[in-house]
């Protein structure tokens, strides 16, 4: 059994209700409202700044060369792929690249990115790859679910079906099986099983930390 799939056994119902919420069924059926998904996208840009800044971190944090170009391959996934996908979608609706970089953070973006940075900050390689891995993990499951299943005919339709297609993209799965084994094989060094509730408390903190993430979109709405 792969760390992944034990640390989502042993925390079933905050990945639940991270990978289900209603943000992501509201976006599968068409039905979620434009405005909570610019929301959710805006502050997501912020939030992958902070994700780059961990995956640099995870660079440092490396004991190898292999970790540092996984580590490195992290990033790029994140600056040269997701992020284009933001700036895409929000061209769209006027809003401009400048912009983005300036939206105030919510506290929902902080307290995840932040945790997430002080998490590798304390810890070692393995406990920064545990509270990345819902993150990257948990939108390849989420994308691969949904891919191409998004009904045409409301507002956010066809953002939300370019959203699901990137994630369910070729790129995007391979980057997660990539972090998976690759995880796989810092726990293989390093994990023990006096350490493992550590573990499973930073992932079962940053899997609630995501839903939260979710409902941060629905803030503001009139
Ligand atoms: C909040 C959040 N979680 C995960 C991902 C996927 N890297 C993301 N873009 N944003």
């Amino acid at each position: 059994m792969s760390v992944f799939d034990r640390l989502k056994t042993d925390c079933a119902s905050e990945w639940a209700a991270y990978v289900d919420h209603d943000f992501v069924r509201g976006m599968a059926d068409g039905s979620l409202p434009l405005d909570a998904f610019r929301t959710y996208l805006k502050q997501d840009y912020l939030f992958l700044i902070h994700f780059s800044r961990a995956y640099a971190l995870a660079i440092y944090k490396s004991q190898t060369l292999g970790d540092m170009r996984r580590g490195m391959a992290g990033l790029k996934t994140i600056l040269e792929g997701e992020m284009e996908l933001h700036v895409e979608l929000c061209a769209k609706w006027g809003i401009a690249r400048k912009e983005l970089e300036t939206v105030a953070e919510e506290s929902e973006t902080l307290a995840y990115t932040r945790f997430v940075l002080e998490s590798g900050l304390r810890g070692d390689l393995l406990d920064l790859q545990v509270a990345l891995a819902p993150c990257i993990l948990g939108y390849g499951e989420i994308g691969a679910r949904h891919r191409g299943v998004v009904p045409e005919g409301t507002d956010g339709a066809p953002a939300y079906a370019r959203w699901f297609a990137e994630y369910a993209s070729d790129d995007y799965q391979n980057a997660a099986r990539d972090f998976c084994d690759w995880m796989d094989q810092t726990a293989s060094a390093y994990l023990t099983e006096a350490r493992y509730p550590v573990l499973r408390r930073i992932f079962s903190e940053a899997s609630r930390l995501e839903a939260d993430f979710w409902q941060m979109g629905f803030k503001n709405l009139g």
